[in-house]
């Protein structure tokens, strides 16, 4: 997978080369390249925003330096563009596994008060473009929610997981929470592992750990259970 990222802070994705990333790189499973922004700028200043048509806070993105920088970044194989913002559709663990499937991904990433929307508008007649959220907040800038993207994407790569069965039973995988793990000790400031994870019985202990994702999904994330597949709950989860 070829990854780019266009942004005026290229420093802020420095961690893209650090630990399992790195490794993913080192081992040629993905490209990560940055660009900054501001190499696609004319004027002395390298200005990357102007005032907002219509009023109102803060700038806006301008349109000519991103279209340039785009046109010159998505040359060649055509990618997917994703432009976080907080006016985004959400970014889940399904989007992350159908970004998993693209041979290359493109991130814009805005400041201020965000891109001026002609950018991807025109991009969109070139490109499928996403305008993606990694959550109900606003941050001041779209290379933290890159970060989170990029390794969340990158980590269902095959080869990038020492143990793929991992991503198999992420929260989510299932469409539920993932329950509570322990490890040793066996008791610890007098708090004990469930017996049923030392009972060596995996139908027991495969039926708790389920149980508990149940649970768990149901008083945190009731809104995960209404979107199960018909069908996702066999007669014991509904008595839960
Ligand atoms: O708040 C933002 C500002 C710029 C770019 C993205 C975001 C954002 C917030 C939540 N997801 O993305």
């Amino acid at each position: 997978m070829r990854i780019d990222v266009v942004t005026i802070f290229p420093e802020y994705l420095e961690p893209l080369r650090a630990a399992l990333l790195g490794k993913a790189v080192d081992k040629g499973l993905i490209s990560v390249d940055v660009h900054d922004l501001r190499d696609w700028t004319h004027d002395v200043h390298k200005a990357v925003d102007d005032s907002p048509y219509g009023g109102g806070p803060g700038m806006v993105m301008k349109p000519q330096v991103w279209g340039e920088a785009l046109d010159a970044v998505c040359a060649g194989e055509t990618p997917r563009l994703v432009v976080p913002t907080p006016a985004g559709r959400p970014f889940t663990q399904r989007l992350a596994h159908e970004y998993a499937a693209e041979p290359r991904l493109v991130f814009a990433c805005g400041r201020y008060e965000g891109i001026d929307q002609r950018v991807v508008d025109d991009a969109s007649r070139r490109m499928r473009v996403d305008e993606v959220s990694i959550g109900d907040y606003v941050l001041v800038g779209g290379e933290v929610a890159v970060l989170v993207m990029v390794e969340a994407v990158v980590r269902l790569l095959p080869g990038v997981l020492g143990n793929p069965a991992s991503a198999a039973q992420d929260s989510f995988s299932d469409g539920l929470l993932e329950g509570p793990s322990y490890t040793r000790p066996e008791v610890w400031r007098d708090l004990a592992v469930p017996e049923v994870l030392r009972s060596g019985n995996h139908r027991l202990i495969d039926r708790w750990r389920r149980d508990q994702a149940l649970r768990r999904t149901l008083e945190r994330r009731p809104d995960l259970l209404d979107a199960l597949p018909e069908g996702a709950l066999d007669k014991h989860d509904r008595k839960l």
